[in-house]
């Protein structure tokens, strides 16, 4: 049985660690819970009939560094690479940003002019500013604001102008109360480490310690890396990088800059542990007795080991995979698995598109040979290389029976839990076809019958959740596709299914359907309770409450009563909760048991689900299988163990659980032990109950329940040409909510991140040229503190203006952005501000920086209320004390998304494979 894990939020941070969660080796249930009608958080866009794109949100993801990489590697493993809309970096839009200052637009400086010749807006030339930080002592103190950092470091003016515009436009915070240490990382430790920001920042770490700016997230969980000889996370700084040098740390997946994709791994093996290429290629292995090097590589061989494959342009596929730690061995000391026939096939294995298909494969990534890794054989799985099929959990059908012409068609089997879509060189997405999949090759799938009964393999069947293909497809929904914005659309991100993380670009019906075509041309799937495509009631907690307390209690309500539903009697009627989503759930029993308070009581804000009870899956068991795997850390030690009975002091697990069948004392606990004294009775040694298994909880704040405004269907009302989008709920605020009272500190420091609120008023006119070109001009808080910045849009991604209303009249799109931390002191309250005010501020701002005066032929107007979270001064002691408290509780929870460790949609992403490496004990 595998361990489940609850996604709370279903923003970018959420969907990618379904994404992540869902290619492991032996993926886990994951249940991913969203309050609101739609999937993507702050990531929005509206789509025009004539093709016009506005974002509401971020607009495009950065390639740069080992989160770019990460993301790109998703976006290639979903088979969108092809549909990335790339920015060069010699375009206008890479190149060229402005500053608006004293009422005229100036580029940031850039070249070795401004060095030597004052370049308005600065008075003076900028070596000054160079010179004082070569000579400027490092600082001492354990944190200090961006803006006082760079003022004692580079000297008032860059401080006033650069640093505070740089902190509005990518915080839309105020650089005098953002934190140097955790909102730029890398300038502080470079003024720690060489005494001068600049030096830093250009040479190489002096060794020894971990440098870890970009940060090699992967190697948390202690996996060596294997730079060089002993290099533990890190990096190389930028020398490094540009000769191509990089940590080659498990997990890690670093970009370079010859600009294709791949895991370290796919340069070759030794490029892996030497990380790099030219050296991998050049030296002998460092670790004893692995050979094979170019060769191999050449081949195609490679090691199979549980883990990653990725395309590569070789056609074979990089191991990241060693997810016990075990070195990852080229040749001879593979673990688990293996080459195996694929060694001897070789060459030819490739070209026929062989390849181990192994049961819970999580990631098949198309290759032009048609070959994909096994990630899957961690647990001694069968993989289904040539004629050894052992598929198991499957489903197919009818896809089977089609054979080529469902492939054709582009139908697949879309089960629940399968988190791979693979493109193939028609094009479309899916599955080799099923049999290409089951017989490791699309031509002999084609070919040959199956070898076995029936069973075959859709790769995330392993839980036995029921599949959608054809007409039961549980828990859904894609919402509007568009609502997850183009980036989410790019991305593949989709919401289909029971934590599946299948890009199903063709919408939801597609999904259900297994095929784009039908999708389109059928209607729902009959046996949908109510969950339609679209801004159908996809909240399926929805309790109907929209106040803020009720909206933050109802997912903890919703969980809890969920957890709960194992004691005894399933599902109870008038505890229904998390239903509508049949068997998806799966296991009850295994969920959040460390949230389990053991009492129906406990379970506050539980409303009617949309879907019919008494529609659980037979396939739910009623035991917590005892063979499901622990992990360390969180239930071991003080905590409890799984079927073993000991000491209920284990922080957070319920003691009394009475559900626990084998507990002797259950019914005691039950009565005489409230849950938040178990601790203190088991350190006395009074109670001593089996626990149940806890299991992990990865909360992503993003989207947390939204504290939605009956606004109508979908949550917006339309304002005359201007609409207004129900704010997003705060952040980490809303996850402290979710807490249950004993969480309390925890919540409390949740509650102290603060966010920032931003108006984003898309705007479109027609018949109208930029006065400058690039990415777009900000504007310093001392010129106007309520307007940010605007992006050019059309610039970046002339791609999505659209067809000209008027022919001739080419569209032009721009995104003003105003407020942030200065909102409420220009605007009032994020929540009730006027969206036409918003409107008006915008459009004086366009017409007066960019002298656009005339009418918009569009606007949209989104208020992102407490969209983008401030690292302001001493949260990185905080975030210290999170960790401690997670740690010292053993809370099954991880935290992801924007709060903690970056705001980019990089860094969500980075930070959810992150979390769920450390969740499976592995890199993903
Ligand atoms: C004017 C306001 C904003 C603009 N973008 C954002 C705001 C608040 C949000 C934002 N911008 C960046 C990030 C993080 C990284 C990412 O996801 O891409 C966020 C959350 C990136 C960014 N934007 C600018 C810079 C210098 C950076 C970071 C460095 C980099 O990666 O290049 C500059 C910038 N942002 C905006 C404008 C108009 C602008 C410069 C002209 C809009």
């Amino acid at each position: 049985m595998p361990p489940t894990v609850a996604v709370v939020g279903g923003g970018i941070s959420g969907l990618a660690a379904c994404f992540h969660l869902l290619r492991a080796p032996r993926p886990p249930k994951v249940v991913l819970l969203e309050a609101s009608g739609r999937f993507g958080g702050w990531l929005q866009s509206t789509r025009t009939p004539e093709g016009a794109v506005f974002e509401h949100g971020p607009r495009g993801v950065r390639p740069a560094g080992p989160a770019g990489t990460q993301t790109l590697l998703m976006v290639s493993e979903l088979g969108l690479a092809g549909d990335v809309l790339a920015v060069p970096k010699g375009h206008p839009a890479s190149q060229n940003r402005f500053l608006y200052l004293g009422g005229a637009l100036h580029p940031l400086p850039s070249g070795l002019r401004p060095l030597f010749r004052a370049v308005p807006p600065f008075s003076r030339p900028l070596l000054g500013a160079v010179l004082r930080d070569l000579l400027t002592p490092a600082g001492t103190g354990p944190d200090e604001s961006a803006h006082a950092f760079a003022r004692r470091r580079f000297g008032p003016e860059v401080a006033e102008l650069a640093v505070d515009s740089l902190c509005r436009g990518v915080f839309a915070g105020d650089s005098r109360a953002l934190s140097v240490r955790s909102c730029f990382p890398a300038l502080f430790q470079a003024e720690r480490q060489r005494s001068s920001v600049l030096l830093g920042l250009a040479l190489p770490p002096p060794h020894g310690g971990d440098i870890g700016d970009i940060g090699d997230i992967g190697d948390t969980a202690g996996a060596p890396s294997c730079w060089g000889w002993h290099c533990h996370r890190h990096t190389v700084g930028t020398l490094g990088t540009l000769l191509g040098l990089r940590p080659a740390g498990a997990g890690t997946a670093t970009a370079t800059r010859w600009g294709h994709w791949g895991h370290w791994g796919h340069w070759g093996h030794w490029g892996h542990c030497w990380g790099s290429v030219l050296l991998g290629l050049a030296l002998p292995p460092p670790h004893g007795g692995d050979t094979v090097g170019t060769m191999g590589t050449l081949l195609g061989l490679r090691p199979a080991g549980a883990g990653t494959a990725t395309a590569t342009r070789w056609g074979h596929c990089g191991d990241t995979g060693d997810t016990a730690g075990a070195p990852s061995c080229w040749g001879w000391h593979c673990h688990r698995h293996t080459v195996g026939t694929l060694g001897t096939l070789g060459t030819l294995g490739t070209l026929l598109g062989l390849r181990p298909a192994g049961a819970g494969t999580a990631t098949a990534t198309a290759t032009r040979w048609g070959h994909c890794g096994d990630t899957g054989d961690t647990a001694g799985a069968p993989s289904c290389w040539g004629c050894h099929c052992h598929c198991h959990h499957h489903t197919v059908g009818t896809l089977g029976t089609l054979g080529t012409l469902g492939t054709l068609l582009g139908l697949r089997p879309a089960g629940a839990g399968t988190a791979t879509a693979t493109v193939t060189r028609w094009g479309h997405w899916g599955h080799w076809g099923h049999w290409g999949h089951c017989w490791g090759s699309v031509l002999l799938g084609l070919a040959l019958p199956l070898s076995h009964g029936g069973d075959i393999g859709d790769i995330g069947d392993t839980a036995g959740a029921p599949s959608c293909w054809g007409w039961h497809c549980h828990r859904h929904t894609v919402g509007t596709l568009g609502t997850l914005g183009t980036l989410g659309t790019l991305l593949g991100l989709s919401p289909a299914g029971a934590g599946t993380a299948t890009a199903t670009r063709w919408g939801h019906w597609g999904h259900c359907w297994g095929s784009v075509l039908l999708g389109l041309a059928l209607p729902p799937p009959p046996s949908h309770g109510g969950d339609t495509a679209g801004a159908g009631p996809a909240t399926w907690w929805d309790t109907g409450d929209t106040s803020e307390a009720g909206a933050g209690r109802d997912i903890m309500g919703t969980l809890r009563g969920h957890c709960w539903a194992g004691a005894g009697t399933w599902w109870p009627q008038g505890q229904g909760n998390i239903v509508g989503t049949p068997g998806v759930l799966g296991t009850p029993r295994e969920h959040l048991g460390g949230w389990d308070r053991g009492h129906g009581g406990d379970t506050p804000g539980l409303g009617t689900s949309r879907a019919p009870r008494g529609t659980l899956s037979p396939r739910v068991s009623p035991q917590v299988s005892p063979q499901v795997r622990t992990r360390r850390g969180w239930h071991g030690g003080r905590g409890p163990s799984a079927g073993a009975s000991g000491p209920c002091g284990g922080g957070w697990s319920p003691c009394h659980a009475p559900w626990w069948p084998s507990c002797p004392r259950a019914a005691s606990c039950a009565a005489t032990r409230p849950w938040r004294t178990c601790a203190t009775a088991a350190a006395a040694g009074s109670c001593r109950c089996p626990m149940p298994p806890s299991r992990p909880i990865t909360l992503s704040a993003p989207s947390l329940p939204q504290v939605r405004p009956r606004l109508g269907r979908g949550g917006s009302r339309r304002v005359p040409a201007v609409s207004l989008m129900s704010p997003l709920s705060p952040l980490s605020p809303a996850l402290a909510r979710a807490l249950p009272a004993e969480a309390e500190p925890l919540a409390r420091e949740l509650r102290a991140i603060p966010a920032a609120s931003v108006a984003v008023v898309n705007l479109q006119y027609e018949g109208v040229a930029l006065p400058v070109t690039g990415f777009g001009h900000l504007v310093p808080s001392s010129e106007d503190p309520a307007l940010l910045g605007i992006v050019y849009d059309s610039v970046a991604f002339p791609e999505h203006d659209g067809t000209p209303a008027t022919p001739g009249r080419p569209p032009l799109r721009l995104t003003v952005m105003l407020g942030g931390a200065w909102f409420q002191q220009s605007f009032g309250d994020p929540a009730t501000v006027a969206p036409e005010l918003l409107l008006r501020r915008a459009r004086a701002a366009v017409s007066d920086h960019l002298g656009l005066a005339g009418t918009p032929t569009h606007a949209i107007v989104r208020v992102q209320q407490d969209c983008i979270p401030q690292y302001t001064l001493g949260h990185w002691e905080r975030l210290e004390r999170i960790q401690r408290f997670l740690k010292e509780q053993q809370l099954p929870l991880s935290l992801i998304g924007a709060s903690y460790s970056g705001v980019s949609v990089n860094d969500c992403i980075a930070s959810a494979e992150a979390a769920v490496g450390r969740i499976l004990g592995s890199p993903p």
